[in-house]
């Protein structure tokens, strides 16, 4: 969908997804995540890494309109179908994304630690993000090419001071070296797995408890 997609291929997607939503069998969870945030934070690359393992490095070029991709992930022997739909940065695709807001359980809210207008923007998409979802949406932020060490625009407490604000978790990711893309979309399917089976007795999943325990059995081997 970077460059070849137009509104036309948006509906046809639109309704193949109608389509796949019903192939789920046993037991599966389906889930519908967005990434969203400013033209060339990484949305795509981070989708790329996750569903790929790969980054493609070299010139940029912008996402036209909105695309997904289907991942299934195992998460306690259940199989949960994540369908990612990576949106356009850009302004003037933001009508066409709208319209997927209000079907998603899940909205990865990217910036660019080496860019300070796509952290600024936040709180205008957060805005945005209430307006058009569902209550009940799960947000996760991230502070994304994380690699970009000395180029750091925005320093990790910040990131984590705003998600604080929206009482939203965080975590810094980078597409290219692979750095919590994994646990980002994992924490989410988990915490959306969890709601769908949990009874209203049983203590709630703690996305960010979640998210600090991983980060510390894997902190032996990363740097952020
Ligand atoms: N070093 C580094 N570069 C990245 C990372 N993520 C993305 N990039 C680069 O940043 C540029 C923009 O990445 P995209 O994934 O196309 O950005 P996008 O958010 O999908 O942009 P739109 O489609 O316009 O919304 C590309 O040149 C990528 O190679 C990262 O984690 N680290």
């Amino acid at each position: 969908w970077k460059q070849s997609h137009d509104k036309d291929n948006t509906n046809r997607i639109k309704n193949s997804t109608e389509n796949t939503s019903t192939i789920c069998v046993s037991v599966c969870v389906f889930l519908q995540t967005i990434l969203v945030g400013d033209s060339g934070v990484g949305k795509t690359s981070l989708l790329v890494q996750f569903d790929q393992g790969k980054f493609i490095p070299g010139s940029f070029s912008a996402t036209v309109g909105i695309g997904f991709t289907n991942k299934v992930v195992t998460l306690d022997e259940v199989k949960v179908k994540l369908q990612i739909w990576d949106t356009a940065g850009q302004e003037r695709f933001r009508s066409v994304t709208h319209a997927y807001y209000r079907d998603a359980h899940a909205l990865l809210l990217l910036y660019d630690i080496t860019n300070k207008s796509s952290f600024d923007n936040i709180r205008a998409w957060l805005t945005e993000i209430h307006e058009y979802t569902q209550s009940d949406v799960v947000i996760m932020l991230l502070g994304n090419k994380a690699d970009m060490s000395s180029e750091r625009a925005i320093r990790r407490e910040e990131g984590e001071r705003l998600a604080r604000e929206y009482s939203v978790p965080f975590m810094e990711t980078s597409a290219m070296t692979g750095v919590n893309v994994e646990l980002a979309f994992t924490a989410v399917a988990r915490e959306l797995q969890q709601r769908s089976v949990q009874q209203p007795s049983e203590p709630r999943f703690q996305i960010h408890e979640y998210i600090d325990a991983q980060k510390e059995k894997s902190s032996c081997c990363r740097v952020f």
